[in-house]
């Protein structure tokens, strides 16, 4: 297991990261089955009423943000988030980073192709994490410019590659590109302003 049990606050037990990934991926699979599923009525009010419950259960669990998991675990698939596009980070360092990245059904835009607001998505997430590096004051996005050369097909492992470009002072510009084999589908340029401390 990639993860230590702790005790919270609670007196409870924290789930370990591969338990908390494997939620995550059941909750990404969820999305998935409900972006292309045509319910009757009382399989609509059945899960509503699941849905409504689960909530309840977790609003009785949640955390300061700081305590928080989701988008928090760096050592399990999509720093264990559900928001954006499936991802996995094969190599990194503080020059940037490698990885794979699929487009489930949830992120269908039309035509069997990903919706243009995932793919921008996908790249602010990574920028944040190459940008936000151990030891650097947090930066935030100030642009993020997508060119979209081919589109992005749906449940296909698809290439990452994102790296720092240049600094200027608190300014940070960084790029990356996706990938389908050798087409490059999507690529971006970034610029993040390091916050000045007391900054929100
Ligand atoms: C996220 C931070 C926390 C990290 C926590 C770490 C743990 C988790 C780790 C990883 C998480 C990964 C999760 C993904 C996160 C992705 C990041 C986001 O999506 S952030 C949300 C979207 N972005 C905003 O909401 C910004 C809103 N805008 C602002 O707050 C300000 O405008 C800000 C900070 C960007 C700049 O404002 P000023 O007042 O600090 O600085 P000024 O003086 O305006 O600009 C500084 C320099 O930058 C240039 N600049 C600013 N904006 C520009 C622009 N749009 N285009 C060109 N230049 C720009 C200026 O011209 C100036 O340049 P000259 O120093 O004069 O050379």
């Amino acid at each position: 297991m990639s993860g230590a049990l702790a005790a919270d606050d609670r007196g409870g037990i924290v789930v370990d990261d591969l338990a908390y990934e494997a939620l995550v991926g059941a909750t990404r699979n969820f999305l998935d089955a409900l972006a292309v599923a045509v319910p009757d009525g009382p399989t609509a009010d059945r899960l509503t009423a699941d849905l409504a419950g689960w909530a309840g259960v977790l609003g009785g669990l949640a955390a300061e943000e700081r305590d928080r998991l989701f988008g928090r675990r760096a050592g399990i698939a999509s720093y264990g988030q559900a928001m954006t596009p499936a991802y996995r980070v094969l190599e990194r360092d503080d020059a940037g980073l490698r990885g794979v990245a699929r487009f489930g059904r949830y992120f269908h835009g039309g035509k069997g192709a990903a919706h243009g607001g995932a793919v921008p998505l996908l790249f602010d997430e990574l920028f944040g994490r190459v940008i936000n590096g151990e030891g650097r004051p947090p930066a935030r996005t100030a642009y993020l410019h997508v060119d979209f050369r081919a589109v992005v097909r749906l449940d296909r492992d698809l290439g990452l590659r994102v790296w720092r470009e240049r600094e200027e002072g608190r300014k940070q510009y960084v790029r990356g590109e996706i990938r389908d084999g050798d087409v490059v589908c999507a690529e971006a340029e970034a610029l993040f302003v390091a916050l000045r401390p007391g900054q929100p």
